[in-house]
């Protein structure tokens, strides 16, 4: 190897016990004007889960999966919740880890999928003395690996329609919304959220028919987030005679919260709702495809990191307090 001498699994975190639950959805939302009544739904979405987010689980068996196929120790930290990213980077220090390839889990350029995870690592790399020189892989929304998976789940997805339904289903693809601004500066160049949701959904998607949608919206009503959401498309396909649909999270790589309440739970209940035959796809998760583009995104010359530009910090108000709702 030689580039690096660890790999750092960068996630968001999720809690892990009912106590945990608003304590790390605090963290979450801390200055970012979410509305109160809004964490309250949050939260009664995770104790509906016994107060556990499936995330750390999931994170812990990709961790598990690609240990084998790379030569270098495994770290992992969060952004939001236990193990968080400080600790694991004066865990790195002591073991003597000098320079470690960052994997993140979040595949698009956004201010939440990426600038704000760069920010995090370097906040943790400033409060540890002798941190790791930290390298984040590249973008991997287009990467083989990635798409491969998504395509097979995809298609086992549409498998477990009824089979009258499967030559005519119409593939929806969700990410998570995010506010209109933040996606107008998303990348170098501003529309980079969308325009790589929309790359991976094409190639994803293989010459059928598909759409991409948003889900999860949080924020305070004013501010303007990305639409269609997803219930409401669901409506308007079941209106102009679509037969079935095969729901695909493209925006996200492992089955978390976001995915088993937002779409199987809230997503799902609206298509019986409407006699909407649907069925989910499984995200990338621990497919071995996806677990090996990580021990090839190691091997590739070194990433050009972001521009300090890029994706830039959603432009809060001057002088209004931080708990207050973003303007746009
Ligand atoms: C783009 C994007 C991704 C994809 C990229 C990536 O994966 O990072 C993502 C992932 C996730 N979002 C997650 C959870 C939450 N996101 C929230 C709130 C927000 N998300 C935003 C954006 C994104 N979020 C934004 C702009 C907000 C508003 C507040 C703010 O400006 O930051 C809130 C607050 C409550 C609410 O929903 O209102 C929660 C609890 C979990 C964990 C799930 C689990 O526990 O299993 C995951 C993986
Ligand atoms: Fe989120």
């Amino acid at each position: 190897m030689g580039r690096y001498d660890a790999l750092l699994v960068v996630s968001f975190g999720g809690p892990e016990k009912p106590e945990d639950v608003m304590p790390f959805l605090e963290n979450v939302v801390r200055g970012r004007g979410v509305p109160r009544e809004r964490l309250m739904e949050v939260e009664a979405h995770y104790q509906g889960f016994g107060g556990v987010s499936p995330i750390n689980q999931q994170c812990r068996d990709l961790i598990d999966a690609m240990r084998p196929l790379v030569d270098v120790p495994v770290y992992w930290g969060n952004r939001n919740w236990h193990p968080f990213l400080a600790d694991t980077m004066r865990k790195m220090a002591a073991d003597g880890v000098t320079r470690a390839a960052a994997f993140v889990t979040a595949a698009y350029s956004s201010y939440s999928s990426c600038r704000q995870y760069l920010d995090d690592l370097a906040r943790a790399r400033a409060e540890v003395p002798g941190a790791p020189e930290i390298v984040r892989l590249r973008h991997y929304f287009d990467h083989p690996g990635f798409i491969a998976a998504m395509t097979d789940h995809t298609r086992e997805a549409l498998d477990r329609l009824p089979a009258e339904h499967r030559d005519h289903a119409r593939l929806v693809f969700t990410a998570h919304s995010i506010p209109v601004s933040m996606a107008a500066s998303a990348g170098p160049s501003g529309g980079a959220y969308e325009a790589q949701l929309r790359t991976a959904a094409s190639l994803v998607a293989g010459g059928r028919p598909w759409d991409l949608v948003w889900q999860s919206r949080s924020g305070p009503p004013q501010v303007p987030w990305l639409e269609p959401d997803v219930c409401d498309h669901l409506e308007t396909l079941a209106a102009s005679g679509t037969e079935a649909v095969v729901l695909v999270p493209i925006g996200f790589v492992s089955d978390h919260m976001e995915v088993v309440y937002d779409l199987d739970t809230e997503a799902a209940a609206k298509a019986r709702e409407l006699g909407l035959p649907m069925t989910r796809a499984a995200t990338a998760g621990t497919h071995p495809r996806f677990v090996s583009m990580v021990a090839e995104l190691l091997e590739e010359p070194e990433p050009v990191p972001c521009a300090a530009t890029c994706c830039p910090a959603p432009r809060r108000p001057a002088g209004r307090p931080a708990q207050e709702p973003d303007q746009e």
